[in-house]
């Protein structure tokens, strides 16, 4: 994507990643993503806030080549690669350039980037740089997602310059949430698989920034919002502690009989009036399943044993869970197993970070029987009563 120009003296000139399928080799890229770097025209000086991939670094530099002006700042608001990584290659090209940044970052970004101490210039929380007529602010936002996290808010334009914060993987022609609502389930999915660990903090920040009049938020990666009301008041909703009459089903089933277990779950749930989502953990798309941990009352973990513990699938699956540490209220497990299982005990010592209360598990050996069966309905019967009671 060529430099686009944003409101008069603020230009986009980043990157749109539309091959990307996986980022951190972890999570699917349904729709790409994009790599936002900014830049700031002032009257006396110009602003770089970010840069892109490295993957996408030539692009970035052609951007910043057509709009023909001189870079005295490269603002670095968090030190991960993907927004700082082409930093050497701008400095390369623009020795004049300094590295405007936290103590934090900076420490960071010598050590994965190997920038000299003598192109830093490091502010503090709250500092403000002069470009002319252009004013920018360093918002510090530790936690939202790493200890180095900062926002910049361009004063004259109330614009706010998020990075991660408010992000969304997407490779859009559309720069702007306004031309596509699809930002907004993007944001839900970038949210559960990054942010949803640092609640707390987000909390915090959000009432940090909101101190500030915020008309456009210009996150990192995805579209940008204009207006901010409805991306500011979905992370209210997701970082709240409230939850939804919602049950995820996580389950895997190497011959059938957990399988049994679940539909008998699902369908005896619905009938009670419950929103039920399963998972089938060997074919699921994992942004999915985390979009709906992000609002859900309830998880139940249906697993088969496998050499006495949960099957590995579900082994990985629960150590995700408890390291994104979702507002759940609830959690049972259940499985069928064959000769004797260490399954429910290991399970809940893998899912230490939850602050929920456990249901009766369901162990079941081979197939359900009609007992068994019923003991499934009197499972979803407890959980009926317990988000009725919440
Ligand atoms: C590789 C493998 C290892 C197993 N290990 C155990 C075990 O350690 N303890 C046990 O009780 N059953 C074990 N089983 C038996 C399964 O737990 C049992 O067949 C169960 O009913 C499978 O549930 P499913 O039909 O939902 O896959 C094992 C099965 C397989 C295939």
């Amino acid at each position: 994507m060529s430099a686009r120009m944003m409101e008069d003296g603020v230009y986009y000139v980043g990157s749109q990643d539309w091959d990307r399928q996986i980022f951190d080799e972890l999570i699917p890229l349904p729709q790409g993503t994009s790599y936002n770097s900014y830049l700031i025209q002032g009257r006396d000086n110009t602003a770089l806030i970010d840069t892109v991939d490295p993957e996408k670094a030539h692009e970035l530099l052609k951007n910043l080549q057509e709009l023909e002006l001189k870079i005295d700042y490269i603002v670095s608001n968090h030190a991960e690669q993907d927004h700082s990584g082409s930093i050497p290659l701008i400095l390369e090209e623009y020795p004049e350039a300094v590295v405007v940044t936290n103590p934090k970052c900076k420490e960071l970004l010598k050590n994965f980037l190997f920038i000299p101490e003598d192109k830093f210039k490091t502010i503090g929380d709250g500092d403000k740089i002069s470009l002319g007529g252009k004013t920018l602010e360093f918002i510090f936002t530790p936690w939202v997602h790493w200890p180095d996290t900062m926002v910049t808010y361009l004063e004259e334009n109330k614009m706010l310059f998020s990075c991660d914060f408010f992000g969304s993987h997407m490779a859009t022609s559309q720069l702007y949430s306004h031309e596509n609502e699809e930002v907004y389930s993007a944001a839900k999915r970038y949210y559960a698989e990054l942010m949803m660990p640092f609640r707390p903090t987000i909390k915090n920040n959000l009432a940090k920034i909101s101190k500030r009049d915020i008309k456009t938020i210009a996150p990192s990666h995805g579209p940008i919002y204009s207006p901010v009301n409805e991306i500011i008041n979905l992370y209210k909703d997701w970082i709240s502690d409230e939850t939804l009459n919602l049950v995820v089903i996580p389950y895997v089933s190497m011959h059938g009989s957990t399988r049994v277990m679940v539909d008998h779950l699902v369908d005896s749930l619905i009938k009670r009036g419950l929103v039920v989502k399963p998972f089938n953990l060997g074919h699921m798309d994992p942004g999915e399943f985390l979009m709906s941990l992000v609002d859900a009352s309830t998880l139940v973990i249906a697993s088969p044993t496998v050499l006495t513990g949960p099957h590995p699938l579900t082994v990985s699956n629960a150590y995700l869970i408890n390291l994104l540490r979702p507002k759940l209220k609830y959690v049972a497990i259940m499985g069928s197993f064959g000769w004797g299982s260490r399954m429910e005990e290991l399970l809940k010592g893998q899912l230490s970070n939850l602050k929920v209360e456990y249901l009766e598990s369901i162990s079941i050996k081979g197939l359900p029987t009609q007992d068994d069966l019923e003991k499934i309905d009197a499972l979803a019967d407890e959980i009926l009563k317990k988000h009725e009671s919440s």
